[in-house]
């Protein structure tokens, strides 16, 4: 069996979040990405999403730059290929530096496809091998620590496994004392999206009292060397998110004892093919691993949850329920989280259906391309 691509449709998408959402970097509320559908010659569909966001401020990779990649380059090294297996994509796009998150929303359509065909779930595709996931929540920077306490009282009731709390200066070790007080036992790690530098590292210290499952991305978005010098220094756990692009990175990163965990996105590091190699080199270092969120929408979600099957994905991930983000997603049915679990579909590719009246109702642009 072999992927033979005839269409590629780029639908540019624009939903509201429920709730604004703050990190180190500013406030959004609105999302804009692209969702890929490919339709190979027998008619299957497969669907990708792209995870940049408007501004570069996560990376350097913006919903524009996707889609200047995927139409100008990436999708015309697609053309007339015969793929006889999502692996084969990575190096089918290796002539074009970076740019993973555009990458990635191709890649992740070839494998729906592929598994599709198979007639099989993408978990079991990609040797996933779990039937349910633990998920957390990522909550965002709040106006006050008494907002953000109501928040975690909300999700830690609804049952999510962990609660992540963004933090930036003047917003962390007194903020998190709180929320531990209020909190003894519930498992909580703060995110800094790089907010801090080694410059900090007496304060970022005083994280090691309050029993924090780790601290996300504390330094610079392209430092392990810095981060192997904090690492050494905390009893805390540093995980790697932003600093992590690919198997080579996650490599030198682990030599260099900057992380203890690794935050995998699929984005971030080109794609399923990727992520993969970087979790099975993580099970083999003893590294635990966790799947990350780019508030996607639902098809972004159904690929990172066939990713969290995977056996090294020890740690409850960002993959939240539907509802966290959206009044209304665009898959069917929407991905729902019970007491923290989401049971795995064990239909044919990513399990979720298109919800095309959604797809129409959130589309602004839909580009079509003979391949
Ligand atoms: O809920 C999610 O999808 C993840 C939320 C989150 O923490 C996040 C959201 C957008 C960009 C970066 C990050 C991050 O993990 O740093
Ligand atoms: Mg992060």
């Amino acid at each position: 069996m072999t992927i033979s691509l005839k269409q590629i449709k780029l639908h540019r998408l624009k939903m509201m979040l429920n709730d604004p959402f703050t990190t180190s970097f500013g406030t959004f509320q609105e999302k804009e990405f692209f969702i890929i559908e490919m339709i190979d010659e027998d008619g299957i569909r497969g669907y990708g999403e792209s995870v940049a966001f408007s501004s570069p401020w996560y990376s350097e990779e913006t919903v524009e730059t996707n889609f200047h990649m995927m139409k100008d380059f990436l999708i015309p090294l697609l053309k007339k290929k015969v793929i006889a297996h999502p692996n084969e994509v990575e190096q089918i796009f290796s002539p074009i530096k970076r740019n993973n998150m555009a990458k990635s929303a191709l890649e992740g359509a070839v494998w729906d496809v592929y598994a599709k065909q198979k007639q099989i779930p993408l978990a079991e595709a990609l040797g996933g091998t779990k039937r349910q996931i633990e998920v957390g929540i990522s909550l965002g920077i709040e106006p006050t620590v008494k907002d953000l306490l109501k928040k975690v009282e909300t999700y830690v009731q609804e049952g999510y496994k962990r609660i992540k709390i963004k933090i930036k200066p003047g917003y962390d070790v007194d903020m998190l004392r709180e929320v531990r007080r209020h909190f003894p036992d519930t498992p909580i790690m703060a995110d800094a999206n790089s907010a801090y530098s080694l410059a900090d590292l007496e304060h970022l210290r005083k994280l090691d009292e309050l029993n924090l499952m780790m601290i996300e991305q504390p330094l610079a978005h392209d430092d392990i060397v810095d981060h192997a010098i904090l690492q050494a220094a905390l009893r805390t756990p540093v995980c790697l998110d932003e600093s992590i692009h690919s198997l080579e990175d996650a490599r030198k990163a682990i030599e260099l004892g900057s992380c203890k965990i690794i935050n995998i996105k699929i984005g971030r590091v080109g794609g399923l093919t990727e992520s993969k190699k970087i979790h099975d080199l993580a099970k083999e270092k003893g590294i635990d691993v966790w799947c990350g969120g780019m508030l996607e929408a639902g098809i972004g979600r159904a690929h990172n949850i066939a990713l969290t099957t995977l056996s090294q994905f020890v740690l409850p991930g960002d993959t939240a329920g539907s509802s966290r983000y959206w009044k209304k997603d665009i898959i069917k049915p929407e991905v729902e989280v019970e007491n923290g679990i989401i049971h795995v579909p064990n239909k044919p590719g990513i399990g979720y259906e298109m919800d095309e009246e959604a797809l129409k109702e959130f589309t602004v642009a839909t580009e079509t391309i003979h391949v």
